[in-house]
């Protein structure tokens, strides 16, 4: 797992391994780290032209003292300063090594071209103390930096990222490396800022024992384990997920959840709906077992034994639908509620109290008004608004979004690291909760599911996208060979993705 803590945790942290450590330590540690990492990027380090974009904080004397690091090397370093007040301690030492100053408030050319032509650019502005939109001449800076053809190196966090939720505000540093310390910050991790960290590098400075348990993780694929089939496994024992979804109306979602689970290594698909949905799923998906059902509290009694329910996608959201939700929620077993689903528990949201798992698989206008908030506010603060969520509902909260979010009460939240532009279209969400009630149903607790179910489904999306499994890395700018997806493409690349994780 990749870990995350809260800004206020990681300052906490550093507070107590300062105490016992000579004053500056801390820093030299950083500043080492992100030398090093700069070193590696440079074909030589010798008479490299390095620029340092340097803040008024901590996250500039970074910059300053990585920059002497590698000024003692042989690099051309100059240092742009954003403000009047810059590290006095790392100007000198980036001074005593050769490096250039330019002047305080430098005119905007003279900046301008020292950016253009750096061979490698350290953005120092703001880190973890950065707030708000960046103020000039930081956003100038950032989008000369953003713009410029050397390789960008943002130290701790790139700038006019918030560290702590990922918002970005206006201008940002679109980094090609992040060079982060002691431990990942949630911005770094959750879009829109993860989008401008480019390759996260973590350098240890020595803070684990002091960091408390991680607020925000992101699987690597070693932590993806969907339940594995054991010599002695049954089509009961791998698990039986029961799908209700699609009706008379709306047949496609019934076939992509359908599917989700088929391909999702349930032991058996049983499938219930209105006779029409009932008809084309038989006719896709001949492994399932269907059942034609009414929108009658006693609608899951001729349905048969399962280990957990999805429900809600294409439903409807009128009376029937809200029944047949009802009569899910009302069992003792884990549910998932998606779709339709969610806007009947908008106005019943009785119905979430029980004992069993709930599982609710939100996009942010759906999470709107479940928890009656404006959808700009919750995709500007995914990470807030997702915790909030799962406390007010008592259940697992699975926000799905550029970066999906997946969020229990008192555990930390789980950042989906395999999502991709290309799952922006219709149908995937009902491929996901078929997924997932497949992986809920195997045995997986909820949170487990949600996530593991999250990256495969993006994983999934990638492989059908690049015809196979992706490549590991693409230069700026390097076409992508992607080809557009459907959400069928999706289900159809799932094996590829399960064997990429066993
Ligand atoms: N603590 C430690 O032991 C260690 C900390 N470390 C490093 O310290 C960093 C944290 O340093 P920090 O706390 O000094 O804050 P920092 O990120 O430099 O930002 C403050 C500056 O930014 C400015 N500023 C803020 N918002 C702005 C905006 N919107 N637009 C423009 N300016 C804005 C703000 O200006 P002000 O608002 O005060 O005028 C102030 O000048 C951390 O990320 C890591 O790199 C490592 O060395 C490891 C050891
Ligand atoms: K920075």
């Amino acid at each position: 797992m990749r870990y995350a803590h809260e800004v206020g945790k990681v300052r906490a942290a550093e507070r107590a391994l300062m105490a016992r450590l000579p004053e500056g330590a801390l820093m030299q540690r950083a500043a080492a780290g992100l030398a090093a990492v700069c070193a590696r990027l440079l074909p030589a380090l010798y008479g490299a032209d390095v620029v340092l974009l340097v803040g008024g904080g901590d996250n500039g004397g970074d910059a300053l003292y990585a920059g002497a690091r590698l000024a003692r090397r042989g690099a051309r370093v100059t240092a742009v300063p954003a403000s009047p007040r810059i590290h006095r301690a790392g100007l000198g030492a980036l001074r005593a090594a050769g490096g250039r100053v330019l002047g305080q408030a430098p005119p905007e050319e003279e900046a301008a071209g020292a950016v253009a032509g750096a061979d490698l650019i350290i953005d120092g502005l703001t880190g973890i103390g950065g707030t708000g939109a960046l103020r000039e001449p930081h956003a100038t800076l950032a989008r000369l930096a953003s713009e410029a053809p050397g390789t960008v190196v943002a130290c701790d966090v790139p700038s006019g990222v918030d560290a702590g939720s990922g918002r970005v505000d206006g201008p940002a540093v679109r980094a090609d490396v992040t060079v982060t310390f002691g431990t990942h910050k949630p911005g770094l991790l959750i879009d829109p800022g993860a989008a401008y960290c480019g390759v996260v590098e973590l350098v240890d400075i020595g803070l684990g024992p002091d960091l408390p348990d991680p607020d925000v993780v992101a699987a690597r694929p070693e932590d993806v384990r969907p339940p594995e089939p054991g010599p002695e496994s049954d089509k009961y024992r791998r698990g039986v997920v029961g799908i209700i979804a699609g009706g008379e109306r709306f047949t496609g979602a019934a076939v992509l959840a359908a599917g989700g689970a088929v391909h999702g290594g349930a032991g058996m698909v049983r499938f219930a709906s209105a006779p029409h949905a009932v008809e084309l799923v038989r006719q896709r998906w001949p492994e399932a077992v269907t059942t034609v059902i009414e929108p009658k509290p006693d609608a899951l009694e001729r349905i048969g034994r399962v280990q957990a329910w999805v429900v809600g996608p294409g439903l409807g959201t009128d009376r029937d639908g809200e029944t047949l939700v009802e009569a899910v929620l009302g069992t003792d077993l884990p549910v998932l509620v998606d779709a339709d689903g969610l806007t009947v528990l908008a106005r019943r949201r009785d119905l979430l109290r029980r004992t069993a798992p709930t599982l609710l698989t939100p996009h942010a206008g759906e999470l709107a008004r479940l928890i009656g908030a404006d959808r700009d506010a919750i995709e500007a603060a995914r990470l807030d608004h997702v915790r909030r969520a799962a406390a007010e509902l008592s259940a697992t909260v699975l926000l799905k979004g550029s970066t999906t979010l997946v969020a229990e009460e008192d555990r930390p939240v789980r950042v989906n690291p395999t999502g991709t532009p290309r799952l922006a279209t219709a149908g995937t969400g009902d491929v996901l909760s078929g997924l997932v009630g497949a992986l809920l149903a195997g045995g997986l607790p909820a949170l487990d599911a949600a996530a593991s179910g999250a990256y495969l489904h993006g994983l999934a999306a990638r492989i059908a996208a690049a015809g196979g499994p992706p490549a590991p890395g693409r230069e700026p700018g390097e076409r992508s060979g992607e080809a557009p997806i459907s959400a069928y493409d999706v289900i159809t690349a799932l094996p590829a993705a399960f064997r990429a994780v066993w």
